[in-house]
């Protein structure tokens, strides 16, 4: 057990911190990424920084898929050359010069090209869309990694419908972004060089004419795509929104139904749901508007071309087949160019989502595992908050200036008046926060040099209302220690007075509990909780008062239980209900975030302090 380092002087007072959640990439606002009314301004430069991102980032591990699907594009956008190439001898052998031996090998060379280019086709799609589906899943556990990583006030600001959106559409984003740009690139771009280079071997004068459009509809695209960057972010927020709307009416059904809130949530549900609507018709209509755009365009450059063309084989002696042959190039270019054209408005979307991606992952978490940290080894499990001031982000100080020692195997109560900051107190020992100044100590080890892994393992926490995951009732009550044998879970459950019951349900230990144990009763899931800690055998526990929501019956069973967990552990209780701390080691009082008070019941007591004032107040009756 190492020794306490002497307390360092007490800075003065900082000016202003930023606050813990300045840290955690907070914006203004409190929404994690903007509101949906904000308009960014269209920047080219931060689309090309998230694009090469993506690259490196997500794409470039897996460039020898990517190089075979290219290769396989090139074949696409040759044989699409190919095939506009054989034209001229389409005409010129088989409709002027009539030779039959040319009808079968024409036939034969072009049935031989589409049965390629096909095949090209079909593996190049397979190769992207697996790429792309692993891009997917790569990104949803880097995020969840990184997600699980964050302080526990992230999950206050980031609602769960913003987090769903990161892993859902935001994940999908990316995978479009790059599909786009590699097909757009690969084969579009491959299939409109193949195409031009045909035009101009063939009239070089004529490609000339037929290219002087590019400009003018490189210019219309530019317009559109500033339209849609905006309207696509929107649309993403909203649907956070939706998500957010759906899970609050899941979660807080009790409270909706009983005070009749229905209409709210489906206001809030219709406005969200009609914002999402007209955004995505707003999309559809700019990313329609390429088509009267090309198709003018398109038509003029065809139209000209017929022109001069067809003028040269008519009165120059051009030759027909050539000419043939360019037109349907310049046809079959149209396709790629109009994806081309459009390439930028969709891209603009996707990107839009792999920046709110990127936004969270750059996100630091605000509480890191030193690099020098080392395993925390628990003796007598002694725990000592020095000196401590906290506050959460601007507030007023929760703790200012606590001083607390829960001696090793005692049982500590903490009481005072509703936040005071007793739960506070709990989140410093579990390092879910570091005090801006002091610090926390566990039998001398300071909490911000040892492992995450070593402090969890050490501590086991029961709240006032225990939380149970989906799954059965033995998969939570493993959730304290996952190696736990099915001898282990069950004399954990006899321990904390659980077993009876859980054999009363109808497959006993492998009954599956609803989302948060919805079918068990409040004392049942906080009996299930203890078993949970029970099993983890951690020497310092954390106790919430776990039976501060219960009824007298359900409070006996599970008081019980309590009994026989706490025994040989360090205990820190928070009590609302001065009753049960009676029998503490010791109690520490609270007021203000400082400890005013400490003592016995019996010392406190006949102190006549504010403990003997909560007291008297309780008990008044
Ligand atoms: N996550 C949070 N973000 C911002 N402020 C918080 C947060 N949690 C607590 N506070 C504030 O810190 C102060 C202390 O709160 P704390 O929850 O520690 O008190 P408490 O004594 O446990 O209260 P109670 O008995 O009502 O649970 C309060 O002013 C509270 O508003």
């Amino acid at each position: 057990m190492g020794v306490e380092p002497p307390e360092p002087p007490r800075p003065p007072e900082p000016p202003q911190p930023p606050g813990p959640a300045a840290g955690a990439g907070a914006v203004p606002g409190g929404q994690p990424d903007g509101q949906p009314g904000e308009k960014p301004k269209p920047d080219l430069e931060r689309q090309k920084r998230v694009l090469t991102r993506l690259f490196l980032e997500n794409g470039l591990q897996h460039w020898k898929g990517y190089g075979v699907a290219l290769a396989f594009m090139s074949v696409v956008a040759g044989m699409t050359g190919l095939s506009a190439w054989i034209m001229q001898d389409v005409i010129n052998d088989i409709f002027i010069d009539r030779k039959p031996d040319m009808v079968w090998k024409i036939a034969g060379a072009v049935a031989g090209i589409f049965i390629i280019k096909g095949i090209a086709s079909y593996v190049q799609q397979v190769i992207l869309s697996r790429i792309g589906n692993r891009i997917v899943a790569e990104i949803q556990m880097r995020l969840f990694d990184h997600v699980q990583r964050h302080r526990i006030d992230f999950y206050e600001k980031m609602n769960t419908g913003q987090l769903a959106m990161r892993f859902s559409q935001n994940a999908r984003s990316a995978r479009e972004a790059l599909n786009l740009v590699i097909t757009s690139m690969g084969r579009d771009m491959f299939s409109l060089v193949a195409l031009c280079i045909v035009m101009i071997v063939q009239d070089p004068l004529l490609a000339g004419i037929a290219l002087l459009v590019g400009p003018p509809v490189a210019y219309g695209e530019w317009i559109l795509v500033r339209k849609v960057k905006a309207v696509a972010r929107a649309e993403l927020l909203s649907i956070a929104r939706i998500i957010t709307t759906i899970q609050q009416t899941a979660q807080g059904a009790r409270v909706v139904k009983a005070f009749g809130l229905e209409p709210v949530m489906r206001a809030e549900m219709d406005a969200a749901v009609q914002d999402v609507r007209q955004r995505a018709d707003r999309i559809a209509q700019v990313g329609a508007a390429t088509n009267p755009l090309m198709e003018s365009f398109g038509g003029l450059a065809i139209a000209g071309v017929i022109l001069y063309g067809g003028w040269r084989v008519i009165y120059g002696g051009g030759d027909p087949g050539a000419f043939f042959s360019f037109i349907t190039a310049l046809l079959m270019a149209y396709d790629p160019a109009k994806r081309l054209a459009r390439l930028n408005i969709q891209l603009q979307a996707s990107l839009v989502g792999v920046e709110m991606l990127y936004a969270l992952l750059d996100r630091k978490p605000a509480i890191e595992e030193a690099e020098d940290a080392v395993p925390l080894k628990v003796g007598a499990g002694r725990v000592r908050l020095r000196n401590i001031r906290f506050r959460y982000g601007r507030k007023a100080p929760a703790l200012d200036g606590l001083e607390l020692i829960a001696e090793g195997g005692k049982v500590t109560a903490l009481v005072g008046p509703s936040g005071a900051g007793k739960s506070t107190v709990f989140a410093l020992i579990e390092r879910f926060y570091d005090p801006d100044h002091g610090n926390v100590l566990i039998d001398g080890q300071n909490l911000r040099g040892v492992t995450f892994e070593s402090l969890r393992r050490n501590i086991a926490y029961v709240a006032q209302d225990a939380f149970l995951f989906e799954g059965t009732v033995a998969e939570n009550i493993r959730m304290g220690r996952l190696d736990a044998t099915e001898e282990e879970i069950r004399a954990a459950a006899k321990a904390a007075n659980a077993h009876a019951f859980i054999m009363a349900m109808p497959r006993g230990y492998e009954t599956e509990l609803g989302e948060n144990g919805a079918t068990l009763s409040g004392g049942e899931r906080q009996r299930i909780a203890i078993a949970r800690a029970m099993l983890r055998g951690a020497p310092i526990l954390l106790l919430d008062e776990p039976t501060s929501a219960l009824d007298a019956e359900a409070e006996a069973a599970v008081g019980e239980a309590l009994a026989r967990l706490m025994k040989g552990r360090t205990t820190i209780v928070i009590a609302h209900r001065l009753a049960t701390v009676r029998h503490a080691d010791m109690i520490h009082v609270i007021e203000g975030g400082k400890v005013v008070e400490s003592g016995s019941h019996g010392e406190l007591r006949e102190a006549g302090g504010l403990y003997s004032r909560l007291y008297d107040l309780q008990f008044r009756d």
